[in-house]
This record gives C-alpha cells, structure tokens and sequence, in this order.
C-alpha cells in the first residue's frame, strides 16, 4: 500500500508543476505539503515505528477500523492478548493523525499515572472540550496548578465528611424507589437509566450545594436538561468532533456547525449560567448558617482558598464528573440484579436484618455487608463508567522501561486492563464478587489491577462518595423490589462517549415486595 500511494504521489507532483493557474497551484501545494507531512513522512519517521503493533494496520485507516463496531475497550483487550510486548503497543489512528500508545500492563500504567504523572497531562483536545464544559476546576488543570487545587480540594472528600452524606444517599434512593414505583407499567416494565441518572444529580446537587434539584420528580429541570443533551451526543458525532477539532485550528473549527459543537457550546454557556447563579443564591443564603453546614461547597468556601469565579469551575466539575459516572454504574448493577437471581437473592438476605435494625442510614451499617462490598467491586471492575482515559508527553521519558519521547498520546485502557486474564484468571470475565472476598485479593495482591477511578495523583478524588452512594442506593432498591430484565430487553451495548451506559437505555421488570 505505502508504495502505491508513493507513486500516487510522484503523479501528483508531475500533475501540480505542469498545467495549473496560480490559485489553484497554491491550493494544490498546500494540500500536498499537508499529505506529505500528515500522512507520508509520519507513517516512515515516527520515532514509535520500532514498537510492537497489530499487524492489521491500514495505510489510511491505522488501527481504528479494528475499533469500528466494537465496545470501547475490547479491541485493546484483544491486542492486549495478542500483539507479544513488554508493557505498551503503537496504536495508528486514521491519517496517523491518531497514532498513539497504550499501556498493556499495571506496572506500565503506573508510570504513567503514578511514578511519573507529572511527565504527562491530558491531551489539548481533550482539555479544550473539558474547559468549555468544566471551565478550570480540579479535573481540567495540570502541572502545579493541579498539586494545588487538589490539596485544596482534598479535605471536602475526607472520610468524615463523605460519611456524613450518608443520610441524602439513602433519603434519595427511596424516593427513586417511588420513582420507579410510580412509572412501572402494568405488567412492572419501566426505563430505568432517565429516573437513575436524575437521582444521581439530585444527589449531587444536595452533597455538593446543599441543595435538592428534584429533578427525579421534574424532569423538566434546565440543569437536567443540558447534561441530558451533552450526554445523549452520539459517538460518530462526537468522533466528528473529535477529527474536525484535530485537524483545524480550534478558532476554525468552532465555526463548523456539527451537530456535537452546537450541543456542546450551546449546553456548556448555559451550565455556567445556571451554576454561577446557584453559587449566588448559596451565597446569599450562606453566611448565617455556613458554619453548620456540610456540603462541599461549604466545606471550600470555609477554607478560604478559592474565589467565586474558582467555586464555579469546582462545582461544575463535581456536577459533572460525579452524576453520570455513579448513574452509568448503577444502571449497570440493576441489569446484572436482573441477570443473577442468584446474587440478587444473596445480596438482599445479607442486607435485609441491617435495613431493618435502625430507620437511620450510616455508613457503619453500609460497611457492614462484606458482599455489598464485593459485590460493589465487581461491579466497578466489569463496568467502569470511563473505559478508558489518555495523556500526552510532556519531555522524554519512559514508560516500563521504554524510553518514549515527548508529545506522545498514550491510551490507558481501563477496561481493559480491568479484565486481564493475567491477573484475574480465566474467569476474568465472569461476574464472580466472591472473587473479592477470597484471600488473594483481600490481601490487596491485585490491588493494581483494579483501575476504575485510576491512581496516582489523579486518580478519583470522589471514589468514597461514589461507593458509598452506590451501596446506599442498591440497599433502598434491594430492599424494595425484585429485579427482572424487561420483555424484549436483550444484552445491553455499551454506548457513550463521556460515560458507558446501555445504548438506548435498559428495561427491567420490577416486582415490589
Ligand atoms: C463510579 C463513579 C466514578 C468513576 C468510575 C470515576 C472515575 C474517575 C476517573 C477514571 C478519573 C480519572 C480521570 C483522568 O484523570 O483521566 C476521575 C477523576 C475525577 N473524579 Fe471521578 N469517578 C466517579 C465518581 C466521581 C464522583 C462521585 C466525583 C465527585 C463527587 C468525582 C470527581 C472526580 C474528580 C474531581 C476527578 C479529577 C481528579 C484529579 O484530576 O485530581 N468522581 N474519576
């Protein structure tokens, strides 16, 4: 293939110096300077050629036509398998605009996110489109000023605090539980994923501002309303996005009116509108009451480190980063309730006397079922709401021994990762939480082999919220209904470009006990 494009190319050349006007002979030397050094040289220089790579490359396409029509996550598995290396493999995008790396083993992925995280940050693309939606808040910042909004942040997510949130977790699922009551058909049918991912931003809304959107009982909510529209964009879309942006310079590019820019730009304008009012109205209400209240926001706010302007970026990320993930989670954990009567029969047996013996929920009692927690870690290990994540290379440096040079994208396959036959066995892919109980793992031997909410400085600073949240609202639903998957509701396609979910939502049958 290389060769044919080549003399493609001299034919082209002859083409281009011989019969042209000026206009289009500068256009046309544009464009060939563009596919010689996008396309050609890339594909015979690039300093990753030595490293090992899928032997099923095109010469257009790279690797991704291997990615096409399957769930994110698996075809890295595959090549995981198959490709023999020794921690990462050369990935080759379409055009080689794509070409990057990805890790293949946790030794490997921990000098990305861990022994050398600050030789990295997250790709310009990827944090163009966060700073529209987030603005500068803790996931969207990098090098020292990310050391230091996190150790600013990091006492909001403490174990006391979280604990104390405990209550809203619980008060919600109850009222999800009436949700759900309400909107089963005759037969016990319903949609689930729309009510689970309002009562994760209700949720979110309360432990972050104190204050309860309600959007389980309105949906009609314009905050509910413009994440539903940024998380219902479509992968092509957003692949279109993600080509044109990459291509074009970003003042270009957001001109282009596809579909994925206008959803974005129109919904991140608003969310800035709306969160930079709440804070106002919290404000207002504040400064009585501030001392004895326990949401996030307050907590920052008494620590006099951030400005207002600061506070929206932080609560526009908790906003974000904490609702879509838990709800994909939790949509998850019902269709495997719905799948495993088995587990579902044990889960609620274990919970059941716990429920029972005090109508206050603690986080004492949530801890107190070793199978919620595993169960709940066998969960988050199949179905991590973000299967994968990237970086790109700031100096040379070396990733498993590997010296890899600068400006390089590296992939970290999450999902992956998360299911490695080399550490999990052959049953790596079956939902087993007894597997968490047993001894090997309770001795925290495949600790790295757990990559969810990543590690490392960056790793996710809401995974005690987003445990405790879920064990709150499985022990509500469990304790309330029978799970069942719906009539016609087949195996569920992952599907999303921020967060995985069930493509076109997930239908079960409930049955109240
Ligand atoms: C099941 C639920 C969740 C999952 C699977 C999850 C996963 C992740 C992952 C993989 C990252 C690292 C992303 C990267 O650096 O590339 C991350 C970062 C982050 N998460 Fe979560 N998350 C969850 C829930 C939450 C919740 C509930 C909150 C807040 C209330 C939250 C807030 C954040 C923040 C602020 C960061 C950025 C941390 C930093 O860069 O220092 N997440 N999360």
């Amino acid at each position: 293939m290389p060769v044919s494009v080549l003399l493609l190319a001299r034919q082209y050349e002859f083409f281009l110096f011989s019969n042209s006007h000026l206009v289009t002979k500068t256009f046309l030397i544009v464009a060939y300077a563009f596919l010689i050094s996008k396309l050609v040289l890339p594909y015979f220089t690039s300093p990753l050629r030595p490293l090992p790579a899928p032997q099923t490359s095109h010469f257009f396409l790279g690797h991704s036509q291997e990615i096409e029509g399957l769930p994110p996550g698996q075809v890295f598995r595959k090549w995981i398998e198959q490709v023999p290396n020794q921690g990462v493999i050369h990935y080759k995008g379409y055009l080689h605009l794509g070409s990057a790396i990805h890790v293949t083993t946790p030794e490997a992925m921990m000098d990305v996110v861990s022994t050398h995280a600050y030789h990295y940050e997250k790709p310009g693309m990827a944090r163009k489109l966060l700073s529209m939606i987030l603005g500068n808040g803790l996931v969207n910042v990098e090098g020292d000023e990310h050391k230091k909004q996190r150790k600013n942040v990091t006492p909001a997510f403490s174990g006391r605090h979280i604990k104390d949130l405990v209550p809203i977790f619980w008060a919600k699922g109850h009222q999800l539980g009436d949700v759900i009551s309400r909107e089963a058909r005759k037969d016990g049918s319903l949609e689930v994923t729309a009510p689970i991912s309002r009562a994760t931003l209700d949720i979110i809304g309360s432990a972050c501002i104190g204050k309860d959107f309600n959007t389980l009982e309105n949906s009609d909510n314009a905050l509910a309303k413009q994440y539903s529209s940024l998380f219902d964009i479509k992968s092509i879309d957003m692949l279109l996005y993600y080509l044109t942006n990459e291509i074009l310079p970003y003042w270009l590019a957001k001109w282009i009116p596809l579909r994925a820019t206008v959803t974005i730009s129109q919904a991140a304008s608003r969310l800035r509108e709306i969160t930079s009012d709440l804070l106002t109205e919290k404000q207002q209400g504040m400064n009585d009451g501030i001392r004895h209240q326990n949401d996030i926001i307050a907590i920052l706010t008494r620590t006099g480190n951030f400005t207002d302007d600061t506070l929206t970026d932080q609560l526009l990320t908790f906003l974000a980063a904490g609702h879509e993930t838990t709800s994909s989670t939790l949509s998850w954990a019902l269709y495997i309730l719905a799948t495993h009567p088995d587990i579902q029969i044990r889960l609620r047996n274990e919970l059941q006397p716990l429920l029972h013996t005090d109508s206050v929920m603690t986080a004492d009692i949530l801890d107190s079922s070793s199978y919620l927690q595993a169960f709940l870690s066998e969960l988050l290990r199949l179905y991590p709401a973000a299967p994968l994540t990237t970086r790109v290379t700031l100096r040379p440096t070396t990733i498993a021994n590997i010296p890899i040079p600068t400006g390089v994208l590296v992939i970290i396959p999450i999902w992956a990762l998360n299911r490695a036959s080399s550490t999990w066995g052959p049953d790596a892919d079956l939902f087993r939480p007894e597997r968490w109980m047993e001894d090997s793992v309770k001795g925290g031997a495949p600790a790295l082999a757990f990559n969810t909410f990543l590690h490392g400085p960056r790793s996710c600073i809401g995974q005690g919220f987003a445990r405790y949240e879920l064990k709150a609202l499985l022990a509500a639903l469990l304790a309330r209904f029978e799970f069942e998957l719906a009539q016609g509701q087949g195996e569920p396609v992952p599907d999303g470009m921020f967060t995985v979910k069930p493509r076109g939502g997930l239908r079960v049958k409930v049955r109240e006990l």
